[in-house]
């Protein structure tokens, strides 16, 4: 029976549970074709068995005709375009998080910008995202996905444009605030609505290419801040203003594109749920997905109750506690491990690494946001064939791995650390901490000093650690490196913030393996897994709740890095992150259960035994499991009762 010939017989099959991972798949589809591998011979059989449909021959007809549309991707392109504009809103995430640090370079020089200020720029937008993160669980339930993602984009386009004509500190301050707010609902809603509409065996990769949007941005940003750096008057305008074009394109293709079908079966509106979710799923038949997602709703109501504040019910019943733990435990971890002073002190890792040129050392960031952007590929590429939990756990190894050999390269510097040797008296007799120093060392983690020495050969000689000038961290506040044009051509050397040293490639190495391991897997990771472990009535409120812990982290280890490095010095630091990292993949490895393949409506199953057992419940992994729809009713084909199909 061909697929013209059988109107009256309806039949999709594809696969629900991709548990084995897609190599294994294509295996079985392979052998399919040959009719050789063991998949293809159970499902033959099983077709053969089919007594509804007379004989042998047409059973493996349907069959095969089944196979090949389980082959065709039948996933319509609308999914992809749809993922694709929401993921703008992790665009604007990435490119105004990390656009600030050229645009400041710029701004404390026109506008004659202290620390604190700096400070306030910088932390004002990441403090609004927290709170409006936090926020936006009310706001996704209440008004539902598209019209929180319209808000983001609203929020991103004023606040580019206050921050894009702002004359004083004041109102760049607002914009950063306002942009912030924009950043925190649409970190928290993005992953929740690509989820919800993405079907299960694309869900995982589509939801990463938001965190690929993320570190597109970033990496946009960099090149950005590369190139306006050249405008230095108004140049930091261009910078912040620059992320309205991507926010009016999000917000005019949202006005056309759907709300979640499963908030809207949430809601009741059955009708406009159906018409959506047959859009995104083209001519798959929609039935089943649509039965168990309202099933799913109503075992919910009875199960928990519709009762008192939704944090309150999911602390209060078990398996949403423990799923709300793994998915702030991940968050948490996430930033922990350091990812934000990495790239932030990738400018400092690379002049340690002999990088004197300022411009190069804007540039080779950007190359650091670029090795982050293109890793972060790799992430979208491996999601779906490794699982969320093996990628998260070999990420976080290879970070915690990478810390260690950043923060050797940091200890191997400081024990070779030059010595002072110049005490010059201070013209100002203001006398400043900074001649206390006997090595550079200690010299380059006093924010308020640097050191001044020339090279014989390669070693440092004539060094003195001088108060760097307040305006400039270029130059020294007084003496020999105090005029640029004047100290180059003496050839002498101004160090601010790093010590010249012959181990640096060791730092360098520990920089480029650290992204390369966390990019894949612990950058995205607990977004797409928060996108997913929480039942569609706890959703709302638990990515609200991981996404403020993801920032909150977010400020903490940032605001504390410096007085940490003052503490524990550079390595102390990056030492403590791999033990963060070390306890992180504890913390993975006992609670983290694989969610690949699995319809949303299944995961909350997962979380059924104790928390320190969910890692544990990946017990269907290996198996292979396939569905088809004849005649509108599924079979469930297994190892082991393959002649279920009638
Ligand atoms: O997942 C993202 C990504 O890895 C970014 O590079 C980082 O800056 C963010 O803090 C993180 O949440």
């Amino acid at each position: 029976m061909s697929r013209k010939a059988g109107d009256n017989v309806e039949y999709t099959l594809r696969s629900l549970s991709n548990l084995m991972g897609e190599k294994r798949r294509r295996q079985a589809e392979g052998a399919a074709g040959s009719g050789a591998a063991a998949a293809g011979e159970r499902s033959l059989i099983a077709a053969e068995s089919c007594s509804s449909l007379n004989s042998a021959a047409s059973g493996a007809e349907l069959e095969r005709a089944a196979r090949r549309q389980f082959q065709r991707d039948e996933t319509p392109g609308f999914v992809y375009v749809v993922s694709v504009f929401s993921a703008l809103g992790g665009f604007l995430f990435g490119y105004d998080t990390g656009v600030v640090s050229g645009a400041l370079l710029l701004l404390k020089r026109e506008l004659n910008l202290d620390a604190l200020w700096q400070e306030l720029l910088v932390s004002g937008t990441v403090g609004a995202a927290a709170l409006s993160a936090l926020a936006g669980g009310v706001l996704n339930g209440l008004c539902g996905r598209r019209p929180c993602i319209l808000l983001a984009s609203g929020l991103f386009t004023a606040g580019a444009g206050v921050l894009a004509a702002a004359r004083d500190k004041e109102t760049l301050l607002g914009g950063r605030v306002v942009v912030g707010l924009g950043i925190g609902v649409a970190s928290m809603t993005v992953p929740v609505y690509i989820a919800e509409v993405a079907p299960p065996h694309l869900r995982g990769r589509l939801v990463t290419i938001n965190t690929l949007f993320i570190t597109g941005g970033q990496f946009f940003a960099s090149v950005v801040d590369g190139l306006f750096s050249y405008l230095v008057k108004d140049g930091w305008r261009y910078m912040l203003g620059l992320s309205a074009v991507p926010a009016v394109i999000q917000f005019f293709g949202f006005l056309f594109l759907p709300e979640s079908p499963r908030w809207l079966i949430q809601k009741g509106q059955t009708q406009r749920a159906r018409r959506i979710l047959s859009q995104m799923r083209g001519n798959q038949a929609i039935d089943e997905e649509y039965d168990s997602i309202k099933n799913n709703i109503e075992e919910e109501e009875k199960e928990v109750g519709a009762a008192g504040p939704v944090i309150c019910r999911m602390l209060t019943y078990p398996p949403t506690r423990r799923a709300l733990i793994v998915g702030c435990g991940l968050q948490m971890f996430q930033q922990l491990s350091g990812i934000n002073t990495v790239m932030y002190y990738s400018a400092t890792i690379l002049q340690m690494s002999g990088v004197e040129d300022d411009r190069l050392a804007i540039w080779l960031a950007a190359l650091t946001a670029f090795i982050n952007f293109i890793f972060t590929l790799v992430g979208v590429w491996l999601v779906e064939r490794m699982g969320r939990r093996k990628l998260t756990l070999g990420s976080l190894a290879g970070t915690a791995v990478a810390l260690i050999i950043l923060a050797s390269g940091f200890l191997l510097s400081a024990q070779v650390s030059p010595r002072v040797t110049l005490n010059p008296p201070d013209p100002s007799h203001q006398n400043s901490t900074c001649t206390k120093y006997s090595y550079c060392n200690g010299c380059m983690l006093d924010p308020d000093c640097g050191l001044c020495y020339k090279l014989n050969k390669s070693s440092v000689v004539e060094s003195s650690c001088i108060p760097v000038d307040k305006h400039s961290t270029m130059k020294a506040a007084w003496g020999r490196c105090s005029n640029e044009t004047i100290f180059k051509k003496e050839d002498l050397f101004w160090a601010y913030n790093f010590c010249p040293t012959p181990y640096s490639w060791t730092a360098l190495l520990g920089l480029i393996l650290y992204l390369v391991f966390f990019a894949p897997g612990m950058g995205p990771m607990p977004w797409t897994v928060n996108s997913e472990i929480y039942p569609l009535w706890a959703r709302s409120t638990g990515n609200a709740c991981s996404s403020g812990v993801n920032w909150v982290f977010n400020v903490l280890v940032s605001l504390t890095f410096l007085h940490t490095a003052e503490y524990l010095t550079y390595y102390g630091a990056f030492f403590l992150y791999a033990g963060f990292a070390g306890l992180g993949l504890l913390f993975i490895y006992g609670c983290l259960p694989e969610t690949k393949g699995k319809k949303l409506e299944e995961i909350e199953s997962l979380f059924e035994s104790r928390l320190c057992t969910c890692g544990m419940s990946d017990s269907d992994e290996g198996r292979y499991i396939e569905y088809i729809r004849v005649k509108g009713s599924n079979y469930h084909l297994s190892d082991n009762d393959a002649s279920d199909v009638e």
